[in-house]
């Protein structure tokens, strides 16, 4: 579960009382989730979501991250809005971590994927493309290629003991994708603007299978749009017995370019930024899966499905082998 930081009831009590949201009524902690402590709230004006921001937030970015999501629902994007304490601050702390209160959405995420999914989820990330263009503020992306060989370095320790030879093919691996990455030696760099950089489908909810909402934009940034799509072909369209499912891919696409048409040079890119969004995603959970202590109150999440992945996306040589 992802509480990493308990929260009194006197803490809660003395936090709440800065806000004009009514009194509590009830308050518990979130299982899902693995990056920061979130909890739900539920007082006499509604339901609400507090996040204590853990690990990988830093702080100092907290008012960009806040910043994008009042922008993008101000551009039709339905995504949850900071609730501002009575003095107008959103940006909080509590229990010694920075802390925020943002809206509740409704709607669920989808627990198994299906096809009917993927069509409305290409559509709402091309939305927040649109949407982002007009957030002038940049944000690099800290999880990007230049992160990934230090990242691998922390699990030195620990890769091999989670499967013989990883710690080698990984960095082979790596040999192989940074120098081809969109922008580096010859290869041309790709439309850039602000991606969610984690739309896995626990962070989109749907209703009546239409998206209603986008969740935890703490991984957003400024980089390759295209990215987001490799990321999003990556966290859908595998089976869960790690077969790529290409009917999901094509909807994907087909609802993405509903509102945005791809560029020859980022549907050529495919390939590689899908190893890179694989290889970003299993050294996150490696580094979690080594480093998280055996007593702590969340769920590291398996490493190895990223690797049957990123495995996948190497044998790829083209766009075609994406049906796309
Ligand atoms: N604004 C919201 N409205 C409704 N439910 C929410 C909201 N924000 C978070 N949740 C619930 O809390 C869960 C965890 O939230 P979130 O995905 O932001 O956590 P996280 O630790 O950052 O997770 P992740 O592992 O996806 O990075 C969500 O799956 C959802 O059930
Ligand atoms: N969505 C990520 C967790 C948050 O970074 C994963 O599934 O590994």
């Amino acid at each position: 579960m992802a509480v990493y930081t308990d929260v009194s009831d006197e803490a809660l009590r003395d936090f709440l009382a800065d806000f004009a949201i009514g009194s509590l009524v009830a308050f518990r902690g979130i299982a899902e989730g693995v990056e920061n402590s979130n909890f739900q709230l539920r007082t006499t004006s509604g339901d609400f979501i507090l996040t204590l921001y853990e690990k990988r937030v830093n702080a100092l970015e907290l008012p960009w991250f806040l910043g994008l999501m009042q922008h993008l629902a101000r551009e039709g994007v339905t995504c949850p809005q900071p609730v501002a304490d009575k003095q107008g601050q959103t940006l909080k702390t509590l229990a010694g971590r920075p802390a925020a209160i943002t809206t509740f959405l409704p709607g669920v995420w989808p627990r198994t994927v299906r096809s009917e999914h993927c069509r409305p989820l290409g559509r709402a990330l091309a939305q927040l493309h649109a949407a982002g263009r007009s957030y002038a503020p940049e944000r690099p992306n800290a999880l990007g290629p230049g992160a990934w060989a230090p990242l691998l370095q922390s699990c030195a320790n620990g890769a091999d003991k989670v499967q013989a030879g990883l710690q080698a093919e990984l960095e082979q691996a790596l040999a192989r994708i940074v120098p081809a990455w969109p922008g580096q030696g010859g290869h041309p760099p790709l439309p850039r603007g602000q991606i969610h950089a984690d739309l896995f489908p626990d962070n989109v909810f749907f209703l009546n299978n239409t998206v209603s909402g986008l969740i935890d934009f703490y991984f957003a940034c400024t980089d390759y749009l295209a990215f987001d799509v490799a990321i999003c072909l990556n966290a859908w369209c595998f089976q869960p017995d790690g077969a790529f499912n290409v009917t999901f891919a094509r909807q994907m696409l087909l609802g993405y370019e509903e509102v945005r048409v791809l560029e020859e040079v980022e549907r050529n890119a495919m390939p590689v930024l899908a190893q890179g969004a694989a290889m970003r995603f299993l050294l996150t959970r490696l580094y979690d899966w080594i480093h998280t202590p055996a007593d702590a109150l969340v769920t590291p999440k398996n490493p190895l499905d990223y690797l049957k992945r990123l495995r996948f996306h190497l044998a790829t040589q083209s766009v075609g082998g994406y049906g796309l």
